[in-house]
């Protein structure tokens, strides 16, 4: 089926913007640990939050920990892995946390499994565990199988497949949920959302903007429950820079009108 979904618009004022980082402001590497935003993008984020009161969070996967270092020297709003994390305008973090005996379980069983499947790697994140399978996709099945038992004996868990990963997390927790919070507090409260992410983690978060008459945007191919398309993640950098652009212009624009003609320069 031909795909409908077109470039989103860039949008003038009023605006609560939110990304998602791996796949969307960082393109996919090997390992996590290579992954870079870079400093013309970030400038052009901070840019914009600063344009609109601070109304730009990131929504990832990722540790707030991680996300912070990726977005130095800037320190944005942010939900951190999967919304179990979050950190408001105001600097204030909460997390979901579990108990720490069915976290040391968790962490000893999976790193055992994984011994007898070479390449693959665990990240640990707190309350949530990654299991990284892009250098060795032979183990697949295997990987899915073995979070699929754990989530099973452990009600209180979920898992959440991503890219080459399947990550086990806290039950409830989605990026919706953190991108519907943060809807409901200043600076984002009575802003248009507009939420870039190209990864089934966040078509919850597409569905929230949705049901909130925001814009939605996947990026790269693939069904998706977003309304708009962006094909790569040079593309969303393309975005971001022109929407900043725009947006100084418009506000320029908007001040030079307002001043009163006694305010005009008279040195020629
Ligand atoms: O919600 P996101 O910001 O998209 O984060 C999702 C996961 O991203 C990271 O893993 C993915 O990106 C890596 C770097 O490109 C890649 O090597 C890996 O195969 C991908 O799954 C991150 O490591 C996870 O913690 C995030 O949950």
């Amino acid at each position: 089926m031909a795909d409908t979904l077109t470039s989103p618009p860039v949008l003038s004022e009023n605006v609560a913007y939110f990304f998602d980082l791996d796949g969307t402001l960082a393109t996919i590497k090997p390992h996590p640990d290579e992954v870079v935003v870079p400093a013309e993008v970030l400038q052009a984020l901070n840019q914009l939050a600063q344009l609109n009161e601070g109304a730009l969070a990131l929504i990832s996967g990722r540790s707030m920990d991680e996300l912070d270092k990726l977005a130095g020297p800037y320190r944005f709003p942010l939900a951190g892995v999967h919304g179990a994390e979050r950190r408001d305008i105001h600097g204030h973090s909460q997390s979901i946390s579990l108990p720490p005996d069915l976290i040391q379980t968790l962490h000893a069983q999976l790193t055992t499994a994984l011994l007898y499947m070479p390449g693959t790697e665990l990240e640990a994140k707190g309350m949530a565990f990654a299991i990284h399978y892009r250098q060795a996709q032979q183990y697949e099945q295997n990987i899915f199988a073995l979070a699929e038992q754990i989530v099973h004996d452990n009600p209180q868990l979920s898992l959440q497949p991503g890219k080459c990963v399947v990550e086990i997390k806290p039950r409830g927790i989605h990026k919706g949920e953190a991108i519907s919070t943060f809807m409901h507090e200043a600076p984002f409260l009575g802003r248009t959302p507009i939420f870039f992410g190209d990864d089934l983690t966040d078509e919850h978060g597409f569905d929230v903007v949705n049901q909130l008459k925001g814009v939605s945007v996947k990026v790269g191919a693939g069904e998706t429950k977003a309304s708009w398309r962006l094909a790569t993640v040079p593309d969303v950098w393309q975005w971001v820079i022109k929407a900043a652009n725009h947006q100084q212009e418009q506000q320029l624009a908007q001040i030079n009108r307002r001043k009163p003609y006694g305010s005009l320069d008279r040195s020629f």
